[in-house]
């Protein structure tokens, strides 16, 4: 079987028999065609992802071949598309061409053109191997900065220089500490991280250097400090903006000596351990308003990776999200995929939290989802939020020269999805909304595709 008998072509018209005449044209060439006479229907499937190539023509009595084309793409659907029509004009091919139509059309449609045309898209559309994302250790990616970032960590890593690793909370900065370790030649050697703002700041001296028994009150036995626990292997600094001044003179002295002493004793000790430290402050910014040494500053940024966050990730957020599901799960559970269409309303939101976050809602999700396919609808309500854009005004509409029908459904569309995004989702809170019917309100929902499958 070769490929482009296995993806399913949808032709869209609402004259029976010139739908029957086009399915039966290409069925009898072995695709996998079928029609539909009602645009509207259409479009929900379509967005699901149902089809991989797309028919239509331009005049249909519920909806014209551009607003399908419109509301097809508006929900982040690129499913390639093909438009016939029998009122091919110059301004309607460009228009076409605008809109991304993959090919178009005129009637009388030649068979063999249109076969031939039909192979070509499904060729140019094959479903490939889909690109593996690269992976780090634990950090996988479909980002070309990341994929830049990693390479630089394997070329960096068997280094024994210090790194710097800069980036917004939540976005992996931890991670990657781990991975310069795991890539370097040290790696048999101890790992040892030191969250520089989790720990007091009368006790991280004595964390970091360790003390000798009765070196303060309290401190009844000797105790190992982290620097001396860590050996030849890598101390992995966190926050280390967070540092006091007297621990960041202490810090820069250790690192122009390589010596340090217990807190109370008196022998100097030697690390020879590496350094990678990281920090969510602007670090120059602390320097230059006099809160962090330059001369500190500067040996720990031999090499600094500068994290970029989550938002500024766009090939990431679908992989990710998709890579937490199937790892939060329950056993037993086929764990369910995101439509194309809520993985581009995930990509509009700007995830403050970055990774962490995406991992917190997608571990909920994984667990509480009950359907195969997660929709736009089933996304939290301050996800929702966020992507709302402006509904198209009448005066737009009207500067568009949409036919009256048209602009009513696009209005009618924009209008209720508004009213389920206000909703965070909640179609009965989206009916209260519009001051709608329930019943009503999702019949319409349903009409225009914008309804969850678990509804
Ligand atoms: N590329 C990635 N692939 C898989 N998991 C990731 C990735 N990036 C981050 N994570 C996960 O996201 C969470 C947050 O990452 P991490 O703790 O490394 O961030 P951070 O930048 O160090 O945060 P903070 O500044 O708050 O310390 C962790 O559970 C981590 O495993």
């Amino acid at each position: 079987m070769t490929n482009s008998q296995r993806q399913r072509i949808l032709f869209i018209d609402d004259i029976p028999s010139f739908c029957e005449e086009i399915v039966s044209t290409l069925r009898a060439e072995e695709l996998d065609a079928q029609s539909m006479l009602s645009p509207l229907e259409a479009i929900a499937q379509i967005i699901r992802g149902e089809f991989d190539l797309v028919i239509t023509t331009l005049v249909i009595a519920e909806l014209g071949g551009f607003e399908i084309i419109r509301r097809i793409r508006g929900a982040g659907c690129r499913v390639p598309i093909i438009m016939i029509t029998g009122f091919g004009t110059d301004q309607s091919a460009i228009e076409a061409a605008r809109l991304g139509v993959a090919d178009y059309l005129t009637k009388p449609v030649e068979k063999t053109e249109l076969v031939a045309r039909v192979r070509r898209i499904l060729a140019d559309h094959a479903p490939r191997e889909p690109q593996r994302p690269k992976s780090l250790a634990r950090m996988i990616s479909g980002d070309s900065q990341m994929s830049a970032i990693f390479e630089k960590v394997k070329t960096i890593a068997p280094s024994d220089s210090r790194v710097l690793i800069l980036g917004e909370t939540g976005c992996g900065k931890q991670l990657l500490a781990h991975a310069i370790h795991q890539q370097s030649r040290r790696a048999q050697e101890p790992y040892i991280e030191v969250n520089c703002a989790a720990i007091p700041a009368s006790l991280l001296e004595s964390e970091l250097f360790g003390h000798e028994e009765g070196a303060f009150t309290g401190a009844s036995k000797k105790r190992i400090g982290r620097f001396e626990s860590a050996g030849k292997g890598t101390i992995f600094l966190d926050e280390i903006g967070e540092l006091s001044f007297e621990l960041q003179s202490k810090l820069l002295h250790v690192l122009d000596s390589g010596k340090f002493t217990r807190v109370g004793g008196g022998n100097d000790m030697y690390s020879q351990a590496r350094l990678v430290s990281a920090t969510n402050r602007d670090l120059l910014k602390e320097v230059e308003a006099g809160r962090f040494r330059s001369d500190l500053y500067y040996r720990l940024n031999v090499i600094s990776i500068e994290l970029p966050p989550l938002r500024d990730r766009p090939g990431d957020i679908g992989i990710l999200a998709q890579h937490f599901i199937n790892q939060f799960a329950p056993e037993g559970k086929q764990p369910p995929t995101f439509t194309p269409s809520a993985v581009e309303a995930l990509r509009q939101y700007h995830w403050p939290g970055n990774v962490r976050e995406l991992q917190n809602f997608a571990e909920q999700l994984a667990v509480l989802h009950q359907t195969p396919r997660i929709e736009v609808t089933d996304l939290p309500a301050h996800v929702l939020k966020r992507n709302a854009k402006p509904a198209l005004a009448p005066k737009d509409m009207a500067s568009e020269r949409l036919p009256f029908r048209e602009a009513r459904d696009q209005f009618e569309r924009d209008y209720l999805l508004k009213a389920i995004q206000d909703a965070g989702g909640n179609m009965a809170e989206g009916a209260r909304l519009a001051g709608m019917d329930r019943g009503q309100f999702y019949r319409l929902a349903k009409r225009h595709g914008l309804t969850s499958s678990s509804e």
